[in-house]
Order: C-alpha cells, then structure tokens, then sequence
C-alpha cells in the first residue's frame, strides 16, 4: 500500500447490466487457514485475489506452506496437518486486514514457535485486547503494545492452552473465530456464546474440514481431538461487495443490475434486510447450496427508498455495509436512525464520523452519534472532495453516493479499494458508473 490514489466520479448516471463481484474475503482468508493446517490437498475457487486475503496467504507461506496460486481465484493449499506449521523467520506483516490478525492470534497461540504479527497504521491502531484478553485466559502469552495494539509478540504454548467459556461482550465474529481456533489446541472444551448472531464461516467450514463444531443455542464449543481433512472449497462473491451496487442500483434513476453467484449467508445479508425495509426492490433468484454455503442471484431495480430506524439486530448481520447505507440514507425520504453500532469506529477508519464528514461536505446533514448516525434524506447531494481516510469501503461508498449527486465527487486517499475489491472501479464503469482515478 504505497501510491496515493484519487478517485473522481461524475455526477448522475444509472447502472445496467450483470456482473458477478469477486470472491467472498471472510471466507478466503478461512479457507487459507483451514487449507493450510488440513491434512491433504484443498483445492479452493472463488479465491479473492486482493490485498486482505494475499496477506492471510503469504503468512501461510511463511510458515512453510506450500500454497499455489491464486489464479483466476484458484489455489491449491499443500496442508501441513494441524502441528505442522514452521516458525517463520521474520515478523508476520498482515497489511490493513483485522480478521487475518485476530484469527491467527488465536491459530498461533497454541503452536510450539513464536511469532510477531504487525500490520499497517491503521492495523495497528485497532483494538487486540478483545482478543489477547480472552487468549490469555486460556493460557496464551502475548506481548501487545502499552495499549494493547499490535506489534502482537506471541510466545507459542503448544500443549499448555486450556479450554475455557467466554461470554463476548461485543458480537463479534473476528473475537469467535480466534477463540475456535485457540480452542482446537487445547485442552478440554471451548465454548463461545455471542450477545446476538455473528457471521458463521468458521463453524462452517470448519465442518467442511470434517472438525467438530457444535452450536448450542448463542454458544459455538470446539475441543482439540477433531482433525481437518482437505476439501473442495467454492467460495461465493462477497455480498459486502455486491453491497455497493445493490445500493448504487436502489438510488440511480433507470437501474436493473444482477449480481451473480452471492454468498447469502443468514448471518450475511442484514443489507438486503435494511433495504428492503426502506423500500428497496431487490429479488433474491435461483437460490442454491454451494460447499455449506448458500449462494444466489441478486436482481436489483431502482426504487424510491424512505428514511427508517435501523432494528439493532441486524446490525451485526450488515456491519462492513453501514458506509454505503448511509449513502442509501441520505437518498431516502425522511430520516434514518441508526443506533448499536459502535463497533464502526474501530473498523479501518472510524467510519462514523468519516462517513458523517464526507456526507456533511456534500451538503446532507448528517449527525455523528456515540454508536450510529441521524442522517435526513431526500435533500441534494453536492459535489465537492471528501477524504476516505484509506478505508476501502468510504472510498467505495462515495463513488456511488456520485449516482444522486449533483455536481463531481472527488475521493482522496483510494488506494486501500484493494484490500477487497480491486476490479471496483472497472466493474463499477461496466454497469455505467462515470468513475475514472485523477
Ligand atoms: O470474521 C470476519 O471475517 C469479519 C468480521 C467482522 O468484524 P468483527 O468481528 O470485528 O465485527 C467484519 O467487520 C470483518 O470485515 C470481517
Ligand atoms: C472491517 C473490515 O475488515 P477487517 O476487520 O478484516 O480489516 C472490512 O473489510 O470492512
């Protein structure tokens, strides 16, 4: 992540036509980790080839996994078998991505080596404590900065975890995964209960690596004695990803898009929920199972949106969606009120206040709150230059937000668009968005 990039949209425009965005990130970063310490080969398609999850994959290879691809979203994972990792030889540099740092906290915990796992600025600034606290709980030694921010230093306990019940305070699918994963290298039970539902890949797939997970009402419970077998991994487009266009399809004048194969994940889709309460016509087509996933066509045509207050429980279910949802927002008639999400200002930027920025430079009055935003639609967008504070998904989100505006929208600081979705800008231009890089 080096070169700074501008985005510049023109203003007005619809979107027409079918894509299918790339692959979903949660589920390749977890498919690299499972792939890696399952005994036999894993074949995986869909892979996301962007910066995120190529972090998740070169710490595997530094690890002595032997790791082909990824081309055209494919790789092939040479599992080394759950005590098979090598200690690497230099710190583990993870780039922008929190979920690939919190889940190999937990990974790493248990292994007989030590590593250091660093990240860029804003990585690095992102709270681990939610992580190396309940580690140490079950025994883990990990050095943080005064903080708790990372450089994380984790001193291996190979056979002296133990397993432990942790109640989140927090629903977070980052905090669970890491404490399953820990958990499968210690001794006795782990359990995890979670305060509302949280995206579930890693039960998923960890079932499709043939380990045990059970789920007992709001707990997940893990223990050491199951073992990963390699498997045929399809990973679906990323409905994060997809998000962007089911909304910049909402709000544009004259818009039909279809986005194929989505991943549709219960614990996925709150944006289609939110949406569609505020008034969105978006048809869910061709619904199928593919590897324990479920996976469909999203059809999607212009509507005229009204502003709503978000139900809190699907706020965990929509969390990487709230930047373009307040753009949504600020396209709709009336008020949107959104409360619960606090956890927005520990994202990549804090994406509540740079969100509300951004939206107040273009002239809609958005108010920053503790935990959400009060952002009163229906009134002009401006043009103007707002800053994404290198958060992929603000840059993203303001791109569309050029859809209703009224005059050029200049984005700073781009570059990050791939961490998740580098072919943004060209598949945003295919379906009719005038989006070029100054
Ligand atoms: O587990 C995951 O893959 C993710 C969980 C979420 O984070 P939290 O667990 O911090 O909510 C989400 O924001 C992130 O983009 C990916
Ligand atoms: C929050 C995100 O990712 P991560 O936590 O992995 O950096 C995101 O992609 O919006």
């Amino acid at each position: 992540m080096s070169q700074s990039i501008t985005f510049q949209v023109q203003p007005g425009g619809s979107l027409r036509g079918e894509i299918r965005v790339p692959g979903d990130k949660s589920m390749s970063h977890r498919s690299i980790m499972l792939g890696s310490i399952a005994e036999g080969v894993t074949h995986v398609r869909g892979f996301l080839n962007a910066e995120d999850a190529m972090s998740t994959l070169e710490a595997f290879r530094a690890m002595g996994v032997e790791i082909e691809g990824p081309v055209n979203g494919e790789v092939t994972i040479h599992g080394v078998g759950k005590h098979g990792l090598k200690a690497p030889t230099k710190p583990l540099y993870l780039g922008n991505s929190g979920t690939s740092m919190r889940l190999l906290s937990g990974l790493l915990a248990g292994q007989s080596f030590d590593c250091t796992l660093t990240g860029d600025k804003s990585l690095e600034s992102r709270p681990m404590k939610r992580v190396t606290v309940p580690l140490a709980q079950m025994g883990a030694v990990i050095e943080t900065q005064e903080n708790g921010t990372a450089p994380l230093h984790i001193k291996g306990q190979a056979g002296k975890l133990k397993g432990m019940h942790y109640d989140m305070p927090i629903a977070s699918a980052q905090v669970k995964s890491c404490l399953l994963l820990a958990g499968m290298y210690a001794q006795g039970e782990t359990s995890v209960t979670e305060p509302a539902p949280t995206r579930d890949h890693t039960e998923r797939m960890l079932n499709g690596f043939g380990y045990p997970v059970v789920r007992e009402g709001s707990a997940a419970k893990i223990d050491s004695n199951g073992k990963l077998t390699a498997t045929e991994i399809d990973v679906p487009s990323d409905i994060s990803s997809a998000a962007f266009f089911l909304v910049g399809a909402s709000i544009a004048a004259d818009s039909d898009v279809t986005l194929k194969h989505v991943g549709i994940n219960p614990t996925r889709t709150g944006v289609i929920d939110i949406l569609r309460l505020m008034g969105a016509n978006i048809e869910v087509l061709n619904q199928r199972e593919v590897g324990g996933e479920p996976v469909a066509d999203l059809r999607v045509r212009s509507a005229p949106l009204k502003g709503i207050d978000i139900p809190e429980h699907l706020v965990p279910l929509a969390i990487d969606e709230f930047p373009v949802l307040f753009v949504a927002a600020a396209c709709a008639e009336g008020q949107t009120v959104l409360t619960g999400a606090e956890e927005l200002r520990v994202k990549e930027s804090d994406r509540i206040q740079v969100m509300a920025d951004g939206l107040q430079i273009l002239g809609v009055n958005a108010q920053p709150t503790k935990d959400g935003m009060v952002v009163q639609g229906g009134g002009n967008i401006g043009g103007g230059e707002v800053d994404s504070h290198g958060d992929h998904r603000i840059a993203m989100s303001f791109s569309i937000a050029g859809l209703r505006a009224s005059a050029p929208i200049t984005i700073k600081d781009c570059a990050n668009v791939n961490t998740s979705f580098p072919e943004f800008r060209q598949l945003a231009t295919q379906l009719g968005l005038n989006l070029s890089t100054l």
